[in-house]
This record gives structure tokens, sequence and C-alpha cells, in this order.
């Protein structure tokens, strides 16, 4: 997968070479490429901003300079756009899910309040744009939701855990938060580790673990709940 991030800001996306995530890209399994937005401007100020029609707060981000940024990075290559949002679609692991087998991603990261929605619209003209939001806050600007959705659908790519069946088996995957979860030693501070867990009883332990999935759902997000379809819980889950 290419990724490519467009963004006045690039230092924000440097942890994206670290660890884990890092050790990927040096592997090539991921192509990450970062551009100053900046580098299209043509006035001596490197003004990416204007003040918003009709009045209102803060300042929106001009369309020429990101139509001329993007018609450059983009070039022939087909790609999914992806902007970042407050007013976006939720990006949820679904998301990232539909989003990990697509050749390549670009994140247009905004700042201000904004970028002209004339950008998105032009673009979506010609290829698929998703405008989408990593949940109900507000940030400064895209360069964090960017860096928390490539780490989402990085993390899914084959080769880039070293267990893949962290991926399967996380939270949401089956539509229930992950119960807890514990290691050595067996006492700590007076609290012991559920015996069930070292118990060596595999059914016992897989039944522990989606009751407390259950529980946890349950007292956290009972909407998750909700949303699972008709089938997903048997008898014995619907005790919860
Ligand atoms: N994804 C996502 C987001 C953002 C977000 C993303 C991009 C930009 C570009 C500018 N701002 C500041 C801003 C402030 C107020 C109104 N509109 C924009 C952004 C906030 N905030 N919260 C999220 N979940």
């Amino acid at each position: 997968m290419r990724i490519d991030v467009v963004t006045i800001f690039p230092g924000y996306l440097a942890p994206l070479r670290e660890a884990l995530l890092g050790r990927a890209i040096a592997a090539g399994l991921i192509d990450v490429r970062v551009h100053n937005l900046r580098d299209w401007t043509r006035d001596v100020h490197q003004a990416v901003d204007d003040a918003p029609y009709g009045g209102g707060p803060g300042m929106v981000m001009r369309p020429q300079v990101w139509g001329e940024a993007l018609d450059d990075v983009l070039g022939d290559e087909p790609a999914r756009l992806i902007v970042p949002t407050p007013a976006g679609v939720p990006f949820t692991q679904a998301t990232a899910r539909r989003w990990k087998d697509e050749p390549r991603l670009v994140f247009a990261c905004g700042r201000y309040e904004g970028i002209d929605q004339r950008v998105v619209d032009e673009y979506a003209s010609r290829m698929p744009v998703e405008e989408v939001s990593i949940g109900d806050y507000v940030l400064v600007g895209g360069e964090v939701a960017v860096l928390v959705m490539v780490e989402a659908v990085a993390r899914l790519l084959p080769g880039v855990l070293g267990n893949p069946q962290s991926a399967e088996q996380d939270s949401f995957s089956d539509g229930l938060l992950e119960g807890p979860a514990y290691t050595r030693p067996v006492v700590w501070r007076g609290r012991e580790v559920p015996a069930v867990l070292r118990s060596g009883d595999h059914g016992a332990i897989a039944r522990w673990r989606r009751d407390r999935a259950l529980e946890r759902t349950a007292k956290r997000r009972p909407d998750l709940l909700a949303a699972l379809p008709e089938d997903a819980l048997d008898q014995r889950d619907r005790e919860f």
C-alpha cells in the first residue's frame, strides 16, 4: 500500500516512522510519502488560508493551493482521497478493514476551520473521496487523525503485526470490546489472576473471555451490542 499525506506540518507525521510502523515502512510493506502543502504556494508569504465567505471565526484553506498539490500528488495513479474533518463520517474498525485492501490512500490534512469544500467536490467528481472523523471532539487539524487512521489500517496489512491473530481477535473484530488481559506474576499486590486462565481448559477460558467481553461491552458500549446481527449472540450470551 502506498500512503500519501499532504499537510502544512510534515513534522507531525514523524511518528509514522517509529516502532512497528517504522519497521513496516523500512521493510517496504508500506510506502509512506509526506508532502508539505506550502511547496505548492506561489506567493512570498506561502499563504494557504483566507477569510471565510459569509463571515464567521477563523480562516479557511484556499482551494487553489490544494488543487495544485493534489493534482501533483495524485498524478495518474488511482487512489482513495481521505479528508479528516470533525464533520466526517465516523472512522471505525470496519473502515480500517475496508481500506486495508486499497492500493493507495491519499490523506489531505486541513488546518484552520478546514479546507474549501470545492476541493472535496472537485476530486469526488473523479475518484472516491471520504470525509471522516475519528471521534466526537474537535482537534486543531487533521494530522493527528491521519496518524490514528494510518496505524489502524497498517496494522491490518500482512506482515506488519508480528502475530496476525492479534488483528483478528482484537476489540471490535467480533463486534465486542476485548475483555481484561493478564500476565505474570500470578499474584500482584494481593490481586490474583483469575484461576480459569491458568486452568489449561481452553473451552472454559474461551467462555470466560467471551463473558467478560459481553459484560464490558454491555456496560461501556451498549450501542455495540444493539448493533450486533441477530444471530451474533447465543442464548447464554443474552444473559448479560
Ligand atoms: N478527523 C477529525 C477531527 C478533527 C479535525 C480534522 C481536520 C481538521 C482541519 C481543521 N480542523 C480544525 C477545525 C476546528 C473546528 C471546525 N473545523 C475544523 C480539523 C479538525 N477534529 N476532530 C476530529 N475527530
